[in-house]
C-alpha cells in the first residue's frame, strides 16, 4: 500500500476500543484514514455517531473492495479468528488488539498472512499504549535478548494499586476497572491471569522467535493473594505486583511465567500503578530499557491502533525476523523459583514439592513458607492454585540453588 493511497477502514466493534479509535481518528484528519463501515453485534444498542455507519453483517464489510483495512476490535476471540482469517483471503490488512485470539491462533494467523501477502498487526494486544512489538520486532533485531519482563495487565494492576493504596476492597477495584473499560468482557480473563499470559505468548515470539502456547506458560492472576503476605510485604518494604517474565535460562532455553511477586521500593515497577503496564528489556550490548505508559483504557488502546494503521501507508509489515532464522530458543522448565507459600493449613501444600525450604512458620490458622520450588512442579501441579494455598515470588525470582543454607526436601517431608 502507498503512501499516497487513502486507508478505508472496515472498522469490527465500536465498544470501548472501537468508539475510542473513531475518536482519535476524528482529531488526526491528517491522517487520510476513514472509516467506510462498522460492524457490530447489537443493532438495538444506542450509538454515539450515525446510524448510516453501522451494519451486523460482516460481509459487508468484507465484499467491499474500496475497504482495504479490517480493524478488529471485538470482545470475541472465536468470532474475530474467523473475521480475520476471512480479511486476509480477501487481500485485506488488518489491525487487531485481540491478544486471546492471536496467542491462541498465531502459527496459523502467520501462516495465512503470509499466504495472502497482507499486513497484520498488533502493537495494541500488549500492554496497549506501550509500543513494545515494533520494538521487538525493529530496535532488538540484531541485540540479542535475554530477557523481557514486566506488568502486560492494566486492570490486575489497578486492582492491587487501589486496595494498597486507597484500601479498596478486591471487588470495588475491579467494579472501577470494569466501568473504567480497563477489564476484559470477562474479566475473569484479566483476575486469573490469562490475559497476561496471552500478551506473554505474543512477547515471547517477538522477543526469541519461539511461539509457544499459552497454557505451556505457568500463571496464575491475583485471585489467591491472601492478606497475610500482603501484610508480610509491607511490613518488608515490598508491594505485589502481577509480573510476566520471558528469561533466558541458557544459550538454548528460556523461562516464561507470569505471577504475584514481591517488589521492592527501589525497584522500578514499584511505583507503575492503576491501569499503567511497564516493561524491562534486557540485552546484551544496550543492557537495561524501561518501557512505561497505560496498558489499557479507550484512548491509549486506540493510539497504538491508530499507530498501526498508520504504518500501513508505509507498507510495513512484522518480518518475523527471529522466526524465520530458524534458530529460536526453546521453553524449558529446568529452573527453580523462589517462592513465598501462605495457606490456612499445611495439608493444602506439597511439601515434597519443594527444592528447598528456608523457612517454615505455622500457626493454628496459617501456614507461612519461603523457599524454593522447580518450575516442573508448577508447570505439572495445581495445588498451589487450589484451596485458599497463595503463591507470590520472590524479587529474585530464578533461584540459586544453595544446598548449605537449605533445608532440603526430604527434611520438610519430616516437617509433616
Ligand atoms: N479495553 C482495553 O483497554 C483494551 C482492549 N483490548 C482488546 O480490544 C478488543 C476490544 O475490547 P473492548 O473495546 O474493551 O471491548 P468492548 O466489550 O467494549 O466492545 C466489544 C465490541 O465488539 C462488538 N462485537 C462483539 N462480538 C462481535 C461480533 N461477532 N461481530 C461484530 N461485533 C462484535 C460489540 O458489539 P456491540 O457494541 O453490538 O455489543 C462491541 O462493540 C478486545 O480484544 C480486547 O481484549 C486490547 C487492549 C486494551
Ligand atoms: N483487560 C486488559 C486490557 C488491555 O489489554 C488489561 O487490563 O490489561
Amino acid at each position: 500500500m502507498s503512501n499516497s493511497k487513502k486507508l478505508q477502514i472496515g472498522l469490527v466493534g465500536f465498544g470501548v476500543v472501537g468508539k475510542g479509535l473513531y475518536d482519535v481518528l476524528q482529531a488526526t484528519p491528517t491522517l487520510q484514514a476513514n472509516i467506510k463501515k462498522i460492524c457490530i453485534k447489537n443493532a438495538q444498542k444506542k450509538r454515539a455517531i450515525d446510524a448510516y455507519y453501522f451494519t451486523t453483517a460482516i460481509n459487508e464489510l468484507l465484499d467491499d473492495e474500496s475497504i482495504n483495512v479490517i480493524v478488529e476490535l471485538i470482545d470475541d476471540a472465536t468470532a474475530a479468528y474467523d473475521i480475520v482469517t476471512a480479511a486476509f483471503k480477501k487481500g485485506k490488512h488488518v489491525v487487531s488488539a485481540n491478544k486471546k485470539m492471536i496467542a491462541t491462533h498465531f502459527k496459523e494467523l502467520l501462516l495465512l498472512q503470509q499466504q495472502y501477502k497482507v499486513a497484520f498487526l498488533y502493537e495494541a494486544a500488549c500492554c496497549a499504549g506501550i509500543p513494545i512489538i515494533r520494538n521487538l520486532e525493529e530496535y532488538y533485531d540484531n541485540d540479542l535478548l535475554s530477557k523481557v519482563s514486566g506488568i502486560v495487565n492494566g486492570s490486575t494492576n489497578f486492582i492491587l494499586s487501589k486496595i494498597a493504596a486507597e484500601g479498596l476492597t478486591f471487588e470495588e477495584a475491579l467494579y472501577i476497572a470494569q466501568h473504567e473499560g480497563f477489564a476484559e468482557s470477562n474479566p475473569a480473563l484479566d483476575i486469573e491471569g490469562h490475559d497476561a499470559a496471552n500478551k506473554l505468548t505474543i512477547l515471547a515470539a517477538h522477543a526469541f522467535g519461539t511461539i509457544i502456547a499459552t497454557h505451556e506458560i505457568i500463571y496464575t492472576g491475583i485471585t489467591q493473594i491472601n492478606p497475610i503476605i500482603n501484610q508480610w510485604a509491607t511490613q518488608h518494604d515490598y508491594t505485589i505486583k502481577l509480573l510476566a517474565h520471558v528469561i533466558k535460562v541458557d544459550d538454548s532455553y528460556f523461562a516464561a511465567f507470569v505471577l504475584p511477586q514481591l517488589v521492592k521500593k527501589d525497584s522500578d515497577f514499584y511505583n507503575v500503578n492503576n491501569e499503567f503496564n511497564a516493561l524491562e528489556t534486557e540485552s546484551c550490548f544496550a543492557d537495561k530499557h524501561f518501557f512505561k505508559g497505560k496498558g489499557a483504557g479507550a484512548f491509549p488502546t486506540a493510539a497504538a491502533v491508530l499507530s498501526d494503521i498508520a504504518a500501513l501507508r508505509y507498507d510495513y509489515k512484522y518480518e518475523y525476523k527471529k522466526i524465520q532464522l530458524g534458530q529460536q530458543i526453546s521453553l524449558t522448565y529446568n529452573y527453580h523459583l523462589n517462592i513465598i507459600i501462605t495457606a490456612k493449613s499445611l495439608e493444602h501444600i506439597n511439601l515434597q514439592a519443594f527444592t528447598q525450604i528456608e523457612v517454615l512458620e505455622q500457626t493454628s490458622s496459617a501456614v507461612f513458607i519461603k523457599g524454593k520450588i522447580a518450575a516442573q512442579q508448577l508447570i505439572k501441579n495445581n495445588w498451589w492454585k487450589e484451596n485458599g494455598v497463595s503463591l507470590v515470588l520472590a524479587a529474585d525470582a530464578i533461584a540459586v540453588l544453595n544446598n548449605k543454607v537449605a533445608i532440603q526436601s526430604s527434611t520438610a517431608a519430616a516437617i509433616t
